[in-house]
Parts: C-alpha cells; sequence; structure tokens
C-alpha cells in the first residue's frame, strides 16, 4: 500500500496466496487449521450433540460489499440482535457478517471438501461469542468465533432466496464498492435438513486465527450455473484498476492432525 511501499498484500495467486501466508501469518502452519477433508470414515457420530437455532433479526442487515476477495454482507452485531446458539455452542453468538467462496468454474470452489467431493462454493456466516468484549476480542479466544458454513451445489431448481443477493452483484462489481442491504434474513438460505459436522480450527484466511467452532451443514443448497456465473463476474480489482474476475476464492484443505469431526447425524 501507499503506506508501507513493501507491504505486498495477501491473496489466491502464485506469489501471494495459501502457501506463501505463513511467512506473515505463521498461524497458517498452525495444528488447528481450516479448510479440512471430512471423510466418512474418520468422523465420529456424537448422540450429545444438540440440534442448532438461528435467531436472525432481518433489520439488522446493513450492506453487501466487493473488498476484493470475496462478496460479504454485514449486519448490525451491537447487541444480541441476530444470534446462533445451541449445536456445539456453549452460548448465543452474534451474527457479523456472511461471505462466499467459489471456484472459476462449476466442478470446484468449495472450501471444505467431503469424501472427495467439491462443491462449487460454500457459504460462511461468521457469528462471534458476545462473553468477550468486542469481535477483535473473541478471534483471539478458542471459543470467540462459530462459523455456519453451508455448500453451493449447481443445480437445475436453484433456490429462489439466492435470487436477491445476486441482483445486488452490480452494485458491487469492483473492490471497494459497497451498497445498502436492507432487511435480509439470512435463514431463508439455509436448506431443509439441519444435519450438521462440527470441528475446532480456523479463519480459511489470513491472519488464519484458531478461534472457529465450525458447523458444517450436510445438505447443500442448490444454486444454478448462472448464479455462479454472476458472483465470477465480480472483479478483485477497483474501478481504475484493470477488471481481474475475482475467482478461486478458497484455501486448500489443511491437515487435520488429531482433531475428531463429529457429525449431529447417523
Ligand atoms: N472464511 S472464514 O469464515 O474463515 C473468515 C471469516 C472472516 F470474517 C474473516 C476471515 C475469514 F477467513
Ligand atoms: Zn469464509
Amino acid at each position: 500500500t501507499m503506506i508501507n511501499p513493501n507491504y505486498y498484500p495477501w491473496g489466491y495467486d502464485s506469489d501471494n496466496g495459501p502457501d506463501q501466508w505463513h511467512k506473515n501469518y505463521p498461524i497458517a502452519k498452525g495444528r488447528h487449521q481450516s479448510p479440512i477433508e471430512i471423510n466418512n470414515k474418520e468422523v465420529h457420530y456424537d448422540r450429545s450433540l444438540l440440534p442448532w437455532f438461528a435467531s436472525y433479526d432481518p433489520g439488522a442487515a446493513k450492506t453487501i460489499l466487493n473488498n476484493g476477495k470475496t462478496c460479504r454482507i454485514v449486519f448490525d452485531d451491537s447487541f444480541d440482535r441476530s444470534v446462533l446458539r445451541g449445536g456445539p455452542l456453549p452460548g448465543v453468538y452474534r451474527l457479523r457478517q456472511l461471505h462466499f467462496h467459489w471456484g472459476s468454474s462449476d466442478d470446484h470452489g468449495s472450501e471444505h471438501v467431503v469424501n472427495g467431493v467439491r462443491y462449487a462454493g460454500e457459504l460462511h456466516l461468521l457469528h462471534w461469542n458476545p462473553k468477550y468484549s468486542n469481535y477483535l476480542d473473541a478471534v483471539r479466544r478458542t471459543d470467540g468465533i462459530a462459523v455456519l458454513a453451508i455448500f453451493l451445489q449447481v443445480g437445475k431448481t436453484p433456490k429462489p432466496e439466492m435470487k436477491r443477493i445476486l441482483e445486488e452483484i452490480n452494485a458491487i462489481k469492483t473492490k471497494g464498492k459497497e451498497a445498502p442491504f436492507p432487511n435480509f434474513d439470512p435463514s431463508i438460505l439455509f436448506p431443509k435438513s439441519h444435519d450438521y459436522w462440527t470441528y475446532h480450527g480456523s479463519f480459511t484466511t489470513p491472519p488464519c486465527e484458531e478461534c472457529i467452532t465450525w458447523i458444517i451443514l450436510r445438505e447443500p443448497i442448490i444454486v444454478s450455473s448462472d448464479q455462479m456465473a454472476k458472483l465470477r463476474s465480480l472483479s478483485k480489482n477497483a474501478e481504475n484498476e484493470p477488471d481481474l474476475p475475482l475467482v478461486d476464492n478458497w484455501r486448500p484443505t489443511q491437515p487435520r492432525y488429531f482433531r475428531m469431526v463429529s457429525a449431529s447425524f447417523l
């Protein structure tokens, strides 16, 4: 940036991508990194796992933006207004933002991989534990963050609830663009089944803090190939820079080491 000429932002290209991140963010080589592969043979069914519940206030939705790395919708998290609770969580966690990861074609793009299956994309709803004074404090705690992850699968009958987000893409084509996104309850995007896997991991982008309780839904939501193409029409650059497509903003799977992945279902 202008301030520090030596600063070279992380990204997903060969010279600043996932294999390089550890140089500026050493935690990227930690023992609790995300995403990971989820394989049925290694998953442990935990019958003590509770169902999870989302109680979101549509009025908490604020804006949608392109930060050059993803498409993000941010919510008012100044009080327990939109919360996730139950499942593996010890209490309520406040919804702060949602964002997507996707590929350059429909055959890849998700971050987590299930029994060798890569989905076209992955939706992350990020929540933080209000027992900590603020979000930045929560990201320093192992129980600070909960991310609800939902796979995007390309199919013929897309979920109509995705339409509104994708219609807004035209307003945030380039990095730094933002648009109002009021009256939106993201739980309309959820699939029918609440079955999930859960494990302890990290942010999938730098600084890769190991503060996340992952709750990954087994059932994907269906999007159309055109809707994925819409996401790929976003530019990773600002409007006065060359139009480079924002695609392949996913991190490869990381070693699981000695972590257990629990399933809420048999
Ligand atoms: N992909 S993620 O849910 O781990 C994530 C969420 C953030 F808010 C910031 C960085 C991240 F990597
Ligand atoms: Zn994410």
